[in-house]
């Protein structure tokens, strides 16, 4: 899928993964609309890229993935301005396992929501023009974290969901391909606060930096580079890729029926 005119959607985009997800979509020629929860942080990177690419390319929007106001606002916007939506990335996401309800309401709930909004414009079936919508999981997507079992828990449900969609959409002619992108360890905010946010499980902190150094940590223009295979390569649906410093590699799952 060739990325020119194409638009995208990033939630979270202003900070970490979002921020290198959206620099590559540009840079392969799409347009970007940003929406995140910090808006100081959203309006300087807004700033640096009508520097870059011009003020035609991205705009971005205050938006409370939580909230499904905010949400229904942004991507009504995002098609009156760009005619669409060709492509979504759920990104946004936190690790608190202090406030695990709200981790449950980010990480999972909101991106459900989002996703079923989104399908309003993107869907085939109602009138949308298809394309891919990639969720950001996590290697605790795939395996258990264990000093994060709230964390842990969405995003296997994050896996979860994506694989149902990706089947839903076939069977119905949604036009619109679905896959997880599961990475390791990431420099990012949320990876360097992890001890911070453990709650109960703190005093498993060191266990977690154990894990750290047996997988390494990965830039986000590493991860971002993976993402976008993802949402290019046309014969991944319903995937997930798993991102670690030493490689790639799409998670088997297994065929019961
Ligand atoms: N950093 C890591 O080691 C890994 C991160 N991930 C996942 O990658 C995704 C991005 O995380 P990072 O870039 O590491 O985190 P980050 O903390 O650097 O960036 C997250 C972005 O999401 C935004 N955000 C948070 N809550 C929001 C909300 N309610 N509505 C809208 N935006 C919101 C933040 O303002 C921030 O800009 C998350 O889903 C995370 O679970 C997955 C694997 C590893
Ligand atoms: C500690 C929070 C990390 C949050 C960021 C994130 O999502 C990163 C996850 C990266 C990898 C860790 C996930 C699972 C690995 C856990 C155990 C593996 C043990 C099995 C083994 O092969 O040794």
């Amino acid at each position: 899928m060739a990325l020119i005119g194409k638009v995208a959607v990033v939630t979270g985009a202003a900070m970490g993964l979002g921020n290198a997800m959206t620099r590559i979509l540009l840079q392969n020629g799409a347009k970007v609309v940003l929406l995140d929860v910090n808006n100081t942080a959203g309006e300087n990177f807004q700033e640096a890229l009508h520097k870059e690419y011009g003020s035609e390319k991205t705009f971005f929007f205050k938006c409370d993935v939580e909230s499904e106001q905010q949400i229904k606002a942004a991507l009504k916007k995002t098609t009156e301005a760009f005619g669409g939506i060709d492509i979504l990335c759920n990104n946004a996401g936190i690790l608190n396992e202090g406030e695990w309800e709200k981790t449950v309401s980010i990480n999972m709930v909101a991106l459900f929501r989002v996703t079923y909004l989104a399908l309003e414009y993107m869907n085939k079936l109602n009138g949308g023009r298809g394309g891919v919508i990639v969720n950001t999981a996590s290697m605790a997507g795939l395996i258990p974290l264990l000093s994060c079992p709230v964390y842990t828990a969405t995003k296997h449900g994050v896996v979860g969901f994506t694989r149902a969609m990706s089947l839903a959409s076939k069977a119905s002619g949604y036009g619109i391909r679905f896959n997880a992108l599961c990475p390791g360890f990431v420099q990012t905010d949320l990876f360097i606060n992890i001890p911070k946010r453990l709650g109960q499980f703190s005093n498993l902190a060191d266990e977690t930096l154990k894990l750290v150094d047996k997988f390494k940590v990965l830039t986000v223009t590493q991860v971002a580079e993976s993402f976008l295979e993802l949402v290019t390569d046309e014969t991944k649906d319903g995937e997930a890729l798993i991102v670690l410093p030493d490689g790639t590699s799409y998670m088997e799952f297994p065929v019961l029926c």
